[in-house]
Protein backbone atom coordinates (compact mmCIF):
# COMPACT_ATOMS: atom_id res chain seq x y z
CA UNK A 1 0.00 0.00 0.00
CA UNK A 2 2.60 2.03 0.89
CA UNK A 3 4.19 1.74 -2.74
CA UNK A 4 0.41 2.72 -4.38
CA UNK A 5 0.19 5.99 -2.30
CA UNK A 6 3.29 6.67 -3.27
CA UNK A 7 2.34 6.39 -6.86
CA UNK A 8 -1.59 7.24 -6.34
CA UNK A 9 -2.06 8.73 -9.75
CA UNK A 10 -2.45 10.37 -12.78
CA UNK A 11 -6.23 10.62 -14.49
CA UNK A 12 -6.14 13.95 -15.05
CA UNK A 13 -7.51 15.82 -18.13
CA UNK A 14 -4.33 16.81 -20.83
CA UNK A 15 -3.22 20.67 -19.93
CA UNK A 16 0.14 20.65 -21.14
CA UNK A 17 2.04 20.62 -24.23
CA UNK A 18 1.57 16.91 -25.93
CA UNK A 19 4.89 15.83 -27.44
CA UNK A 20 5.07 13.61 -29.95
CA UNK A 21 4.36 9.88 -29.45
CA UNK A 22 1.97 10.93 -26.53
CA UNK A 23 -0.28 8.29 -26.44
CA UNK A 24 -3.33 9.38 -24.53
CA UNK A 25 -6.94 7.55 -24.00
CA UNK A 26 -10.62 9.23 -25.58
CA UNK A 27 -12.43 10.07 -22.69
CA UNK A 28 -15.73 10.03 -24.97
CA UNK A 29 -16.96 9.27 -28.13
CA UNK A 30 -16.14 11.34 -31.24
CA UNK A 31 -18.25 9.41 -33.55
CA UNK A 32 -19.31 12.68 -36.65
CA UNK A 33 -15.83 13.91 -36.87
CA UNK A 34 -15.52 16.97 -39.34
CA UNK A 35 -13.41 17.28 -41.99
CA UNK A 36 -9.90 16.96 -41.05
CA UNK A 37 -10.79 15.57 -37.19
CA UNK A 38 -10.02 12.45 -36.44
CA UNK A 39 -13.34 9.72 -35.36
CA UNK A 40 -12.80 7.54 -32.03
CA UNK A 41 -14.32 5.93 -29.30
CA UNK A 42 -14.51 6.04 -25.41
CA UNK A 43 -11.63 4.27 -24.51
CA UNK A 44 -9.39 4.22 -27.66
CA UNK A 45 -5.56 4.90 -27.64
CA UNK A 46 -4.39 8.05 -29.88
CA UNK A 47 -0.74 8.36 -30.89
CA UNK A 48 -0.18 12.22 -30.71
CA UNK A 49 1.36 13.11 -33.86
CA UNK A 50 2.43 17.01 -33.74
CA UNK A 51 0.19 20.16 -32.73
CA UNK A 52 -2.47 21.41 -34.61
CA UNK A 53 -4.04 24.83 -35.30
CA UNK A 54 -5.52 25.70 -32.54
CA UNK A 55 -3.95 25.85 -28.83
CA UNK A 56 -5.66 22.60 -28.00
CA UNK A 57 -5.91 21.21 -31.06
CA UNK A 58 -3.05 18.22 -32.08
CA UNK A 59 -2.57 15.71 -35.05
CA UNK A 60 -3.16 11.97 -34.03
CA UNK A 61 -3.25 8.71 -35.11
CA UNK A 62 -5.23 6.23 -34.06
CA UNK A 63 -3.57 3.23 -32.84
CA UNK A 64 -6.03 0.62 -34.06
CA UNK A 65 -7.37 2.25 -37.25
CA UNK A 66 -4.08 4.14 -38.16
CA UNK A 67 -6.28 6.64 -39.85
CA UNK A 68 -4.72 10.53 -38.68
CA UNK A 69 -6.66 13.22 -38.11
CA UNK A 70 -7.14 16.62 -35.67
CA UNK A 71 -8.52 15.87 -32.25
CA UNK A 72 -9.00 18.28 -29.02
CA UNK A 73 -6.88 17.95 -25.86
CA UNK A 74 -9.72 18.31 -23.82
CA UNK A 75 -11.30 15.24 -24.68
CA UNK A 76 -8.06 13.18 -24.27
CA UNK A 77 -6.52 11.89 -20.81
CA UNK A 78 -3.06 10.57 -20.34
CA UNK A 79 -2.73 6.71 -19.52
CA UNK A 80 -3.54 5.39 -16.17
CA UNK A 81 -0.29 4.39 -14.70
CA UNK A 82 -0.25 0.95 -13.10
CA UNK A 83 -0.08 0.77 -9.89
CA UNK A 84 3.23 -1.06 -8.54
CA UNK A 85 1.69 -4.82 -7.33
CA UNK A 86 3.44 -7.61 -6.83
CA UNK A 87 0.36 -9.90 -6.96
CA UNK A 88 0.31 -8.61 -10.92
CA UNK A 89 1.17 -11.55 -12.90
CA UNK A 90 2.28 -12.45 -16.57
CA UNK A 91 1.45 -16.45 -15.63
CA UNK A 92 -1.63 -15.93 -13.10
CA UNK A 93 -2.15 -19.47 -14.07
CA UNK A 94 0.65 -20.83 -12.79
CA UNK A 95 0.40 -22.24 -9.37
CA UNK A 96 3.25 -23.24 -8.24
CA UNK A 97 3.87 -27.02 -6.62
CA UNK A 98 0.25 -28.31 -5.75
CA UNK A 99 -0.72 -32.46 -6.29
CA UNK A 100 -2.86 -33.73 -9.10
CA UNK A 101 -5.99 -33.32 -6.61
CA UNK A 102 -5.72 -29.96 -5.19
CA UNK A 103 -5.47 -29.24 -9.16
CA UNK A 104 -8.93 -30.87 -10.06
CA UNK A 105 -10.39 -29.48 -7.06
CA UNK A 106 -9.58 -25.84 -8.13
CA UNK A 107 -10.97 -26.97 -11.32
CA UNK A 108 -14.28 -27.80 -9.97
CA UNK A 109 -17.18 -27.13 -11.27
CA UNK A 110 -15.02 -28.54 -14.86
CA UNK A 111 -15.38 -26.24 -17.76
CA UNK A 112 -14.40 -27.54 -21.34
CA UNK A 113 -11.03 -25.09 -21.73
CA UNK A 114 -10.66 -24.06 -18.03
CA UNK A 115 -6.86 -24.57 -17.32
CA UNK A 116 -4.33 -23.85 -15.09
CA UNK A 117 -0.24 -25.27 -15.18
CA UNK A 118 1.38 -26.78 -11.79
CA UNK A 119 4.67 -27.87 -10.75
CA UNK A 120 5.26 -31.41 -11.00
CA UNK A 121 5.77 -32.81 -7.35
CA UNK A 122 6.59 -36.34 -8.72
CA UNK A 123 9.24 -34.78 -11.44
CA UNK A 124 10.74 -31.36 -9.97
CA UNK A 125 11.41 -29.36 -12.87
CA UNK A 126 8.51 -30.38 -14.86
CA UNK A 127 5.26 -28.53 -15.30
CA UNK A 128 1.76 -30.06 -15.91
CA UNK A 129 -1.10 -28.55 -18.11
CA UNK A 130 -4.49 -29.46 -16.04
CA UNK A 131 -7.33 -28.95 -18.10
CA UNK A 132 -11.34 -29.05 -18.23
CA UNK A 133 -13.04 -31.28 -20.80
CA UNK A 134 -15.98 -33.37 -20.75
CA UNK A 135 -16.67 -33.26 -17.35
CA UNK A 136 -13.04 -34.41 -16.37
CA UNK A 137 -9.74 -33.16 -15.56
CA UNK A 138 -6.83 -34.01 -17.99
CA UNK A 139 -3.24 -33.63 -16.80
CA UNK A 140 -0.57 -33.07 -19.78
CA UNK A 141 2.80 -33.13 -18.41
CA UNK A 142 5.02 -30.38 -19.81
CA UNK A 143 8.55 -31.20 -20.40
CA UNK A 144 11.74 -29.75 -20.34
CA UNK A 145 13.82 -31.16 -23.67
CA UNK A 146 17.15 -29.07 -24.78
CA UNK A 147 15.90 -25.95 -23.34
CA UNK A 148 12.48 -25.39 -24.48
CA UNK A 149 9.55 -26.88 -23.04
CA UNK A 150 6.83 -29.47 -24.99
CA UNK A 151 3.71 -31.96 -25.10
CA UNK A 152 4.28 -34.01 -27.64
CA UNK A 153 7.41 -33.41 -28.92
CA UNK A 154 6.21 -31.90 -31.48
CA UNK A 155 5.93 -28.53 -30.63
CA UNK A 156 8.42 -26.56 -28.47
CA UNK A 157 8.16 -23.67 -26.95
CA UNK A 158 10.86 -21.55 -25.03
CA UNK A 159 8.16 -20.56 -21.50
CA UNK A 160 4.77 -21.41 -20.14
CA UNK A 161 3.56 -18.49 -21.62
CA UNK A 162 4.18 -19.04 -25.01
CA UNK A 163 3.16 -22.65 -24.74
CA UNK A 164 -0.37 -21.10 -23.00
CA UNK A 165 -0.65 -18.37 -25.51
CA UNK A 166 -0.27 -20.91 -28.38
CA UNK A 167 -2.87 -23.62 -27.49
CA UNK A 168 -5.52 -20.72 -26.59
CA UNK A 169 -5.26 -20.42 -30.07
CA UNK A 170 -4.69 -23.78 -31.37
CA UNK A 171 -6.11 -27.49 -30.05
CA UNK A 172 -2.71 -28.97 -31.18
CA UNK A 173 -2.25 -32.14 -29.51
CA UNK A 174 -4.36 -31.44 -26.38
CA UNK A 175 -8.08 -32.06 -26.25
CA UNK A 176 -9.60 -28.53 -26.22
CA UNK A 177 -8.00 -25.05 -26.72
CA UNK A 178 -8.01 -23.16 -23.43
CA UNK A 179 -10.37 -20.77 -22.97
CA UNK A 180 -9.94 -19.77 -19.20
CA UNK A 181 -7.09 -19.11 -17.19
CA UNK A 182 -7.83 -20.83 -13.45
CA UNK A 183 -6.00 -17.71 -11.76
CA UNK A 184 -4.15 -18.45 -8.42
CA UNK A 185 -5.52 -16.52 -5.40
CA UNK A 186 -4.16 -13.76 -5.06
CA UNK A 187 -2.90 -12.68 -8.35
CA UNK A 188 -4.23 -10.22 -10.85
CA UNK A 189 -3.53 -10.78 -14.91
CA UNK A 190 -1.15 -8.52 -15.47
CA UNK A 191 -2.24 -8.82 -19.26
CA UNK A 192 -5.38 -7.83 -18.29
CA UNK A 193 -4.10 -4.94 -16.00
CA UNK A 194 -1.99 -3.59 -19.03
CA UNK A 195 -4.72 -3.61 -21.77
CA UNK A 196 -7.42 -1.67 -19.21
CA UNK A 197 -5.12 1.05 -18.82
CA UNK A 198 -3.86 1.17 -22.68
CA UNK A 199 -0.60 -0.22 -22.22
CA UNK A 200 -0.83 -3.25 -24.12
CA UNK A 201 0.13 -2.56 -27.62
CA UNK A 202 -0.34 -5.00 -30.91
CA UNK A 203 2.23 -7.00 -32.14
CA UNK A 204 0.29 -7.21 -35.59
CA UNK A 205 1.48 -3.36 -35.63
CA UNK A 206 4.87 -3.83 -34.65
CA UNK A 207 7.43 -4.02 -37.59
CA UNK A 208 10.89 -5.54 -35.64
CA UNK A 209 13.92 -4.01 -37.43
CA UNK A 210 18.36 -4.43 -36.69
CA UNK A 211 19.36 -5.51 -33.61
CA UNK A 212 21.23 -2.30 -31.71
CA UNK A 213 22.35 -3.60 -28.75
CA UNK A 214 22.48 -6.58 -26.34
CA UNK A 215 21.20 -6.24 -22.27
CA UNK A 216 21.98 -8.42 -20.03
CA UNK A 217 19.13 -10.75 -20.60
CA UNK A 218 18.04 -10.21 -24.38
CA UNK A 219 18.79 -7.97 -27.75
CA UNK A 220 17.30 -4.73 -28.14
CA UNK A 221 16.08 -3.83 -31.66
CA UNK A 222 14.91 -0.90 -33.66
CA UNK A 223 11.55 -1.13 -35.15
CA UNK A 224 8.38 0.81 -36.14
CA UNK A 225 5.27 1.09 -34.31
CA UNK A 226 2.33 2.77 -36.24
CA UNK A 227 4.90 5.02 -37.91
CA UNK A 228 6.82 5.60 -34.98
CA UNK A 229 10.72 4.80 -34.38
CA UNK A 230 10.67 2.57 -31.24
CA UNK A 231 13.12 0.56 -29.70
CA UNK A 232 12.25 -3.09 -28.73
CA UNK A 233 13.97 -5.37 -25.74
CA UNK A 234 12.06 -8.81 -26.03
CA UNK A 235 12.34 -10.83 -22.99
CA UNK A 236 12.19 -14.63 -23.54
CA UNK A 237 12.69 -16.20 -19.86
CA UNK A 238 8.90 -16.03 -18.29
CA UNK A 239 10.63 -15.39 -14.68
CA UNK A 240 12.78 -12.74 -16.06
CA UNK A 241 10.00 -10.94 -17.64
CA UNK A 242 7.72 -11.27 -14.66
CA UNK A 243 10.69 -9.50 -12.87
CA UNK A 244 10.82 -6.84 -16.13
CA UNK A 245 6.97 -6.53 -15.45
CA UNK A 246 8.39 -4.15 -12.37
CA UNK A 247 10.42 -2.28 -14.51
CA UNK A 248 7.64 -1.66 -16.38
CA UNK A 249 5.47 -0.84 -13.97
CA UNK A 250 7.73 1.98 -12.31
CA UNK A 251 7.92 3.28 -15.74
CA UNK A 252 4.58 3.89 -16.84
CA UNK A 253 4.75 6.24 -13.89
CA UNK A 254 7.02 8.53 -15.72
CA UNK A 255 7.16 11.42 -17.94
CA UNK A 256 10.01 14.09 -18.76
CA UNK A 257 11.98 14.93 -21.16
CA UNK A 258 15.17 13.13 -19.75
CA UNK A 259 13.76 9.95 -18.85
CA UNK A 260 13.41 7.08 -22.00
CA UNK A 261 10.00 7.19 -22.82
CA UNK A 262 7.57 3.82 -22.00
CA UNK A 263 4.84 3.58 -25.29
CA UNK A 264 3.90 -0.18 -23.80
CA UNK A 265 3.98 -3.86 -23.74
CA UNK A 266 3.56 -6.97 -25.86
CA UNK A 267 2.73 -9.86 -24.24
CA UNK A 268 3.71 -12.32 -27.13
CA UNK A 269 6.65 -14.81 -27.40
CA UNK A 270 7.45 -13.40 -23.88
CA UNK A 271 7.60 -9.83 -23.00
CA UNK A 272 8.58 -7.16 -25.50
CA UNK A 273 9.12 -3.75 -23.85
CA UNK A 274 8.56 -0.72 -26.46
CA UNK A 275 10.14 2.02 -25.70
CA UNK A 276 11.27 5.12 -28.16
CA UNK A 277 13.93 5.04 -29.85
CA UNK A 278 16.92 6.82 -28.72
CA UNK A 279 19.00 6.62 -32.18
CA UNK A 280 22.41 7.63 -31.06
CA UNK A 281 22.96 4.86 -28.33
CA UNK A 282 24.54 4.34 -24.92
CA UNK A 283 26.64 7.81 -24.11
CA UNK A 284 29.73 5.82 -23.12
CA UNK A 285 29.89 4.67 -26.59
CA UNK A 286 28.48 8.07 -27.83
CA UNK A 287 31.71 9.88 -26.00
CA UNK A 288 33.95 7.21 -26.88
CA UNK A 289 33.80 6.69 -30.86
CA UNK A 290 33.40 10.51 -31.01
CA UNK A 291 36.02 11.95 -28.73
CA UNK A 292 37.13 15.66 -27.80
CA UNK A 293 37.93 16.75 -31.07
CA UNK A 294 34.14 15.95 -31.79
CA UNK A 295 32.45 16.82 -28.81
CA UNK A 296 32.92 20.16 -27.13
CA UNK A 297 32.85 20.93 -23.29
CA UNK A 298 29.55 23.00 -23.53
CA UNK A 299 27.91 19.60 -25.25
CA UNK A 300 29.31 17.53 -22.45
CA UNK A 301 27.24 19.87 -19.72
CA UNK A 302 24.43 19.86 -22.27
CA UNK A 303 24.53 15.96 -20.99
CA UNK A 304 25.19 16.71 -17.65
CA UNK A 305 22.47 19.07 -17.46
CA UNK A 306 20.06 16.52 -19.20
CA UNK A 307 20.84 13.70 -16.72
CA UNK A 308 20.61 16.06 -14.09
CA UNK A 309 17.11 17.03 -14.84
CA UNK A 310 16.03 13.83 -14.93
CA UNK A 311 17.09 12.75 -11.97
CA UNK A 312 15.60 15.29 -10.36
CA UNK A 313 11.73 14.57 -11.22
CA UNK A 314 13.06 11.08 -10.42
CA UNK A 315 13.50 12.98 -6.67
CA UNK A 316 10.54 14.31 -7.15
CA UNK A 317 8.38 10.99 -7.51
CA UNK A 318 10.27 10.03 -4.52
CA UNK A 319 12.50 7.16 -6.79
CA UNK A 320 15.88 6.00 -6.13
CA UNK A 321 17.72 4.71 -9.74
CA UNK A 322 20.27 3.04 -8.04
CA UNK A 323 21.79 2.33 -11.32
CA UNK A 324 23.03 5.63 -12.39
CA UNK A 325 26.02 4.78 -14.83
CA UNK A 326 26.82 6.32 -18.54
CA UNK A 327 26.33 3.16 -19.86
CA UNK A 328 22.37 3.88 -18.83
CA UNK A 329 22.30 7.13 -20.50
CA UNK A 330 20.79 7.32 -24.01
CA UNK A 331 21.05 10.01 -26.51
CA UNK A 332 18.25 11.06 -28.20
CA UNK A 333 18.91 11.60 -32.68
CA UNK A 334 18.82 15.46 -31.34
CA UNK A 335 21.34 14.65 -28.93
CA UNK A 336 19.25 14.92 -25.82
CA UNK A 337 20.52 12.58 -23.01
CA UNK A 338 17.99 10.63 -21.14
CA UNK A 339 18.46 8.20 -18.08
CA UNK A 340 16.94 4.28 -19.32
CA UNK A 341 17.07 0.90 -17.26
CA UNK A 342 14.73 1.45 -14.42
CA UNK A 343 15.47 -1.89 -13.17
CA UNK A 344 16.54 -1.56 -9.76
CA UNK A 345 14.50 1.41 -9.37
CA UNK A 346 12.39 1.46 -6.30
CA UNK A 347 11.01 3.65 -3.59
CA UNK A 348 13.76 4.94 -1.17
CA UNK A 349 14.38 1.40 -0.09
CA UNK A 350 17.12 -1.42 1.26
CA UNK A 351 18.38 -3.09 -0.88
CA UNK A 352 17.50 -6.77 -1.20
CA UNK A 353 20.17 -8.19 -3.35
CA UNK A 354 23.76 -6.38 -3.33
CA UNK A 355 25.56 -9.19 -4.86
CA UNK A 356 25.30 -7.44 -8.31
CA UNK A 357 25.70 -4.07 -7.13
CA UNK A 358 27.76 -1.77 -9.78
CA UNK A 359 30.64 -1.03 -7.29
CA UNK A 360 32.52 1.73 -8.87
CA UNK A 361 29.14 3.71 -9.18
CA UNK A 362 27.70 3.12 -5.81
CA UNK A 363 27.74 4.98 -2.86
CA UNK A 364 29.41 3.89 0.46
CA UNK A 365 26.80 3.32 2.90
CA UNK A 366 25.09 2.00 -0.10
CA UNK A 367 27.64 -0.92 -0.45
CA UNK A 368 27.93 -0.99 3.37
CA UNK A 369 24.40 -0.76 4.76
CA UNK A 370 22.40 -0.86 1.81
CA UNK A 371 20.96 2.55 2.26
CA UNK A 372 20.22 3.87 -1.05
CA UNK A 373 18.69 7.33 -1.30
CA UNK A 374 18.33 10.22 -3.87
CA UNK A 375 21.79 11.20 -2.04
CA UNK A 376 23.53 7.79 -2.76
CA UNK A 377 22.27 8.20 -6.71
CA UNK A 378 24.10 11.66 -6.21
CA UNK A 379 27.18 10.07 -5.68
CA UNK A 380 26.95 7.54 -8.95
CA UNK A 381 25.90 10.93 -10.76
CA UNK A 382 29.38 11.94 -9.39
CA UNK A 383 31.03 9.19 -11.02
CA UNK A 384 28.82 9.57 -13.85
CA UNK A 385 30.28 13.05 -14.48
CA UNK A 386 33.88 11.78 -14.45
CA UNK A 387 33.13 9.32 -17.13
CA UNK A 388 31.11 12.01 -19.16
CA UNK A 389 34.21 14.59 -18.49
CA UNK A 390 36.74 11.52 -19.68
CA UNK A 391 34.91 10.79 -22.58
CA UNK A 392 33.41 7.00 -21.85
CA UNK A 393 36.76 5.96 -19.88
CA UNK A 394 36.07 3.21 -17.47
CA UNK A 395 36.13 4.75 -13.92
CA UNK A 396 38.79 4.35 -11.47
CA UNK A 397 40.80 2.60 -14.12
CA UNK A 398 43.00 0.16 -13.69
CA UNK A 399 41.72 -0.83 -10.02
CA UNK A 400 39.65 -3.98 -9.00
CA UNK A 401 36.23 -3.89 -7.63
CA UNK A 402 37.41 -4.96 -4.22
CA UNK A 403 40.24 -2.20 -4.28
CA UNK A 404 38.11 0.57 -5.48
CA UNK A 405 35.74 -0.45 -2.48
CA UNK A 406 38.32 -0.63 0.14
CA UNK A 407 40.14 2.66 -0.91
CA UNK A 408 37.13 4.44 -1.56
CA UNK A 409 36.16 3.43 2.14
CA UNK A 410 39.67 5.10 3.22
CA UNK A 411 39.12 8.50 1.71
CA UNK A 412 40.08 8.13 -1.61
CA UNK A 413 38.81 9.67 -4.44
CA UNK A 414 39.21 9.75 -8.42
CA UNK A 415 41.62 12.60 -10.16
CA UNK A 416 39.98 15.14 -12.60
CA UNK A 417 39.52 13.63 -16.28
CA UNK A 418 42.00 15.54 -18.13
CA UNK A 419 40.95 19.04 -19.19
CA UNK A 420 37.76 19.00 -16.77
CA UNK A 421 36.77 22.58 -16.03
CA UNK A 422 37.85 22.82 -11.93
CA UNK A 423 33.98 23.86 -11.29
CA UNK A 424 32.80 20.21 -13.04
CA UNK A 425 35.62 18.68 -11.15
CA UNK A 426 34.39 20.44 -7.92
CA UNK A 427 30.87 19.13 -8.09
CA UNK A 428 32.31 15.77 -8.47
CA UNK A 429 34.10 16.29 -5.48
CA UNK A 430 31.06 17.10 -3.58
CA UNK A 431 28.90 14.14 -5.24
CA UNK A 432 31.37 12.05 -3.44
CA UNK A 433 31.23 13.63 0.42
CA UNK A 434 31.27 10.61 2.98
CA UNK A 435 28.74 12.16 4.48
CA UNK A 436 24.75 11.35 1.99
CA UNK A 437 23.92 15.06 3.78
CA UNK A 438 26.40 17.12 2.61
CA UNK A 439 26.42 16.26 -0.98
CA UNK A 440 24.32 18.48 -3.09
CA UNK A 441 21.09 17.57 -4.20
CA UNK A 442 19.88 17.54 -8.22
CA UNK A 443 18.38 21.13 -7.91
CA UNK A 444 21.37 22.14 -6.62
CA UNK A 445 23.66 20.24 -9.01
CA UNK A 446 21.42 21.39 -11.65
CA UNK A 447 21.60 25.59 -10.79
CA UNK A 448 25.76 25.18 -10.79
CA UNK A 449 25.50 23.52 -14.16
CA UNK A 450 23.39 25.31 -15.77
CA UNK A 451 25.87 28.73 -14.24
CA UNK A 452 28.77 27.01 -16.03
CA UNK A 453 26.96 26.30 -19.08
CA UNK A 454 26.69 29.78 -19.85
CA UNK A 455 30.26 30.49 -20.07
CA UNK A 456 30.45 27.56 -23.13
CA UNK A 457 28.77 27.59 -25.72
CA UNK A 458 27.05 24.26 -26.06
CA UNK A 459 28.19 24.07 -29.80
CA UNK A 460 27.11 22.08 -32.67
CA UNK A 461 24.75 18.34 -32.18
CA UNK A 462 26.46 16.12 -33.10
N1 LIG B 1 15.52 2.92 -26.35
C1 LIG B 1 16.68 2.59 -26.92
N2 LIG B 1 17.10 3.21 -28.04
C2 LIG B 1 18.27 2.89 -28.61
N3 LIG B 1 19.13 1.98 -28.13
C3 LIG B 1 18.78 1.33 -27.01
C4 LIG B 1 17.54 1.58 -26.35
N4 LIG B 1 17.48 0.78 -25.27
C5 LIG B 1 18.62 0.07 -25.25
N5 LIG B 1 19.41 0.38 -26.30
C6 LIG B 1 20.74 -0.18 -26.63
O1 LIG B 1 20.80 -1.51 -26.17
C7 LIG B 1 21.82 -1.64 -25.17
C8 LIG B 1 21.35 -2.59 -24.12
O2 LIG B 1 20.24 -2.06 -23.45
P1 LIG B 1 19.60 -2.73 -22.19
O3 LIG B 1 18.77 -1.72 -21.50
O4 LIG B 1 18.93 -3.99 -22.57
O5 LIG B 1 20.91 -3.10 -21.43
P2 LIG B 1 21.27 -3.40 -19.97
O6 LIG B 1 21.86 -2.17 -19.41
O7 LIG B 1 22.07 -4.64 -19.91
O8 LIG B 1 19.86 -3.58 -19.35
P3 LIG B 1 19.18 -4.78 -18.67
O9 LIG B 1 20.04 -5.11 -17.51
O10 LIG B 1 17.88 -4.13 -18.31
O11 LIG B 1 19.04 -5.86 -19.71
C9 LIG B 1 22.04 -0.21 -24.67
O12 LIG B 1 23.33 -0.04 -24.16
C10 LIG B 1 21.82 0.61 -25.93
O13 LIG B 1 22.99 0.65 -26.70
Amino acid sequence: TFLSQAFAFLTSPLQKCLVFGTQCVAKSDHSQPKTGELAYRKGDILTIMRTGTGKEHYKARHNTTGEEGLISATNMREREAIRVDPSLSLMPWFHGKISGPEAVSKLRPVEDGLFLVRESIRHPGDYVLCVGYSSQVIHYRVMYQHSKLTIDNTQYFYNLIDMIEFHSKHKGAIATKLLKPKDKEGTKSAELELSKTGWLLDIRKLTLGESIGEGEFGAVFEGDYIGQKVAVKNIKCDVTAQAFLEETTVMTKLQHKNLVRLLGVIVDNGLHIVTELMAKGNLVNFLRTRGRFVISTGQLLRFALDVCEGMEYLESKRLVHRDLAARNILVSNEGVAKVSDFGLTKVDCKASDNAKLPVKWTAPEALKKEKFSTRSDVWSYGVLLWETFSYGRQPYPKMSVKEVKERVEQGYRMEAPEECPPTVYALMRGCWEAEPKKRPSFHKLQEKIERELTKHSPGPAC
